[in-house]
């Protein structure tokens, strides 16, 4: 049995034959390779004896033990060959494959390499013995850093949690969607992620499910722990039903409810209707006055309630019932992305919404903030539907570099509209011409993005009912004076009321900042605004890349907060 049948070919096999293993040392070559960041030539995972590991723990001594598991106890060593302090797990003999079957597991799991993930170090399968070493991680469980804080640390922060929250998806997306064919994580909660002491967050346990029994009365023993974890599982999963991605994406939600709120995701010393977790938060979830009020303590109200109302938006949609109504690991993290980054002062961080593959998160978002904006593909243009599609999943590599053509070159056509905001006419293809020859693309910095960088809203087309208001529009737009934003939508109001609500609905939008994102693959949009650090983004908004404007009317979100369109 297989656990990664990409990684267990022949060639793979053949690389683990006696040779090697006579060397101590096992050299893999990825079958595939993802992309570049996870690139690497070979995986190599270390053999051990029995004796080198009981050497390392001191003889598996009470000391040493970190904690027991579903799998087995876990010793904290240090490799004497090395020096390396590292994490023994001694499986439990119940039930565990042969020598071989139990290898190829291995060799399979030693393959996954992400900087979230905690590595695998070695291997030993000696007689009955069979022992994982992985990298030891110093700072604890998630679960032991929310409720049990070192005396010696300060209590996570609103930034770090969204930052712990958003290395957790990294590394759940990886798995997802680098690895051929997908791990399904099985039993994502916060005590299977560890912190380091910087507080990067690690997951560990992926992918040991497939190390233990497989049929009958063995079966039985880790019931509990194939079923996952009471509180952290997804209903369709403890219902007895399949197990796919969208299961690890409500565990996730769980996890990130954790964060929010320092809660446990299942506390038989609290009320009755306040144990689980998911079920006491769904009430809430549908009143956004009252998430404040669900915010660990401990963090004395120090957060943006915009970031809060969307971390409470991306929870919201992870743990819902229905597995499909759940979003993509890849757009959670791509939302935490921004959610985690540090945001200066009174500005708070929010999300571009062309970033996703698909577009139930950009609404979900919007609909938690009124000065978000969602694409429709129903209104867009052709062009403007290959930058928002949720089919870009499944298109082929050529079909993603022609999309990633077509949005090049739309963006690179509206950033010479905006470079003509000055009020000259610019509308001529030969100017746009003109300008996107004089104007190279910006160099993606991702390294650089989250520490002063203020996001650029991309205002889109939106047909989705806000109480009253309808949009319909198909472009977004920058006014005049530089200084609102507007995007198309039939108004059910009297024009006649405009200018008044002009001005009301301008005013909501100066706090629109400046946005500058740097992230971007075939799926995400990049929006720069080099000459915004001022230090005046409160004071002024500014659009890129938009096509035209008209106005027309105004109207009010779910916060009462109003927002102001025109019509081209
Ligand atoms: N690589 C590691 N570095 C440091 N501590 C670790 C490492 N792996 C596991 N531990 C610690 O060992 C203890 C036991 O871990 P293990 O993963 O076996 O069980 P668990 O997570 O407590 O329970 P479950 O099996 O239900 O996931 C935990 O306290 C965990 O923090």
């Amino acid at each position: 049995m297989h656990c990664f049948p990409c990684f267990s070919t022949p060639r793979n096999k053949k690389s683990s034959s006696s040779d090697e293993a006579n060397n101590n040392e096992v050299k893999l070559h990825e079958r595939r390779q993802p992309d570049e960041a996870e690139q690497s030539e070979e995986t190599t995972l270390k053999i051990f004896s029995f004796r080198e590991l009981a050497t390392a723990t001191k003889n598996f001594r009470q000391e040493c033990l970190l904690g027991e598991g579903g799998f087995g106890r876990v010793y904290k060593g240090t490799l004497k060959s090395t020096g390396q302090v590292v994490a023994v797990k001694q499986l439990d003999k119940h039930g565990l494959h042969g020598n071989k079957e139990f290898q190829t597991e291995v060799l399979s799991l030693g393959q996954l390499d992400h900087p979230n993930l905690v590595k695998l170090v070695g291997y030993c399968a000696d007689g009955d013995q069979r022992l994982l070493v992985y990298d030891y991680i110093s700072g604890g469980t998630l679960e032991d850093n929310l409720q049990e804080p070192k005396p010696d640390r300060q209590p996570m922060d609103w930034t770090m949690r969204m930052q712990i929250a958003y290395g957790a998806a990294q590394g759940l997306e990886y798995l997802h969607d680098k690895v051929d064919p997908p791990v399904i994580y099985r039993d994502l909660k916060a005590s299977n992620i560890l912190l380091d002491d910087d507080l990067c967050p690690k997951l560990c346990d992926f992918g040991l499910h497939k190390l233990g029994p497989g049929t009958g009365d063995k079966m039985m023993a880790l019931s509990s722990r194939v079923m996952g974890t009471y509180g952290y599982s997804a209903p369709e999963y403890t219902r007895g039903g399949t197990l796919t991605t969208k299961s690890d994406v409500y565990s996730f939600g769980v996890v990130l409810l954790e964060l929010i709120t320092g809660r446990k995701a299942l506390d038989t010393t609290k009320p009755n209707d306040e144990q689980n977790l998911v079920s006491w938060a769904q009430p809430i979830f549908r009143d956004p006055k009252r998430y404040p009020d669900m915010v660990d303590p401990i963090l004395k109200k120090k957060f943006s309630e915009r970031g809060l109302n969307q971390a409470v938006a991306i929870a919201s949609m992870c743990v819902q019932e229905e597995p499909t109504a759940r979003p993509l690991i890849s757009d959670v993290m791509v939302a935490l992305s921004f959610l985690s980054m540090s945001t200066e002062d009174g500005i708070p961080t929010a999300v571009p919404m062309l970033s996703f593959k698909d577009k139930s998160m950009s609404i979900a978002l919007s609909r938690h903030d009124s000065n978000l904006v969602s694409p429709t593909p129903e209104v867009a243009t052709e062009d403007d539907k290959s930058s928002t599609s949720s089919d870009e999943d499944s298109s082929t590599d050529n079909e993603k570099e022609m999309m990633s053509k077509k949005k090049k070159k739309k963006l690179e056509e509206e950033d010479s509209l905006t470079e003509s905001d000055d009020g000259s006419d610019s509308n001529s293809d030969d100017e746009h011409e003109k300008d996107q020859e004089s104007q190279p693309p910006k160099p993606v910095d991702e390294k650089n993005q989250a520490q002063s960088l203020k996001i650029k809203y991309r205002y889109s087309w939106e047909d989705v009912d806000i109480n009253e208001g309808r949009l319909s529009s198909k472009s977004s737009q920058k006014s005049n004076d530089g200084g609102s934003i507007s995007s198309g939508y039939e108004s059910n109001k009297d024009h006649d009321d405009l200018p008044k609500e002009k001005e009301e609905k301008e005013e909501d939008h100066t706090h629109l900042e400046h946005m500058q994102s740097s992230k971007t693959d075939d799926s995400q949009s990049v929006y720069f605004d080099d000459d915004d650090d001022s230090g005046d983004d409160n004071e002024e908004v500014s659009l890129h890349r938009v096509k035209s404007e008209v106005e027309v009317g105004s109207f009010e979100d779910d916060s009462g907060a109003s927002l102001h369109h025109t019509e081209s």
